[in-house]
């Protein structure tokens, strides 16, 4: 995180607050404190309430959900600009899923009254935090489509769909390599069985893993996902 920035100079560079007035923006540059949580550490946990809204200025943390057997769903992955923690601001209620940094990462935090104030005297704020949450809904509803219509290897191919950004060349690629492991925690599969799929999709030509270590998609994927 660049320590030279003032907090107003670091909410400024968050698309969410760039909607405020400056006189709104300099009282919540007041009202926000920078804090660095480790790799592994939870920003929030799900079932607790922690009464802030919390802004990635840095880093990556990975929103999840577990059973009391402690299996987990990998639900998404927040970067830098994203914000948390919104949910249970709004209806008061619990934090939804825990939150955990993926690698050491900077955030904002704001107070839970100073972002309610910021909603209810910014109406462009308070859609955009709307059209946050239906993006989300969207997700879920496909995601809640693939897990009841799809098999495993329809689910693997949506979740690498999901992941994938075009290169220079329009090609469909994952640059970082995901772990089986993580991938099996978003489809909700065992790893040996992702780890199966995914080596049967790179035989069948559906995807390639490129000496880089980036995963290629081909297009005949997307008749799976
Ligand atoms: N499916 C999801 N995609 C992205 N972010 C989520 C998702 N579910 C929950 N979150 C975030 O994780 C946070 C957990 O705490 P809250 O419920 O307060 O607010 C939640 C959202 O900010």
């Amino acid at each position: 995180m660049s320590t030279m920035l003032s907090n107003l100079d670091l909410l400024r560079r968050v698309p969410l607050f760039s909607l405020l007035t400056v006189a709104q923006a300099e009282v919540i540059s007041g009202a926000v404190i920078k804090r660095r949580f480790k790799r592994g550490e939870a920003l929030v946990e799900q079932g607790q309430k922690s009464n802030a809204l919390f802004i990635l200025l840095t880093g990556r943390a990975r929103v999840m959900t577990s059973d009391s057997r402690g299996r987990e769903v990998i639900l998404a992955t927040l970067a830098q600009g994203d914000y948390l923690g919104e949910m249970s601001i709004i209806d008061n209620e619990p934090h939804s899923a825990t939150v955990r940094a993926e690698v050491q990462t900077d955030v904002l935090m704001l107070g839970r009254a100073e972002f309610a104030r910021c909603l209810t005297e910014n109406a462009s704020m308070s859609l955009v935090v709307m059209r946050g949450l239906v993006k989300r809904l969207r997700h879920a509803d496909r995601k809640i489509e693939s897990l009841a219509l799809l098999d495993v290897y329809g689910r693997v191919a949506h979740a690498l769909l999901d992941f994938a950004v075009p290169d220079a060349q329009g090609q469909l690629v994952i640059k970082d390599k995901i772990s089986r492991q993580d991938l099996a925690k978003m489809v909700g599969a065992s790893r040996e069985m992702v780890s199966r799929v995914m080596k049967d999709l790179e035989e069948r030509g559906f995807i390639e893993a490129l000496p880089s270590g980036a995963t290629l998609l081909k297009d005949r994927l997307n008749a799976l996902g």
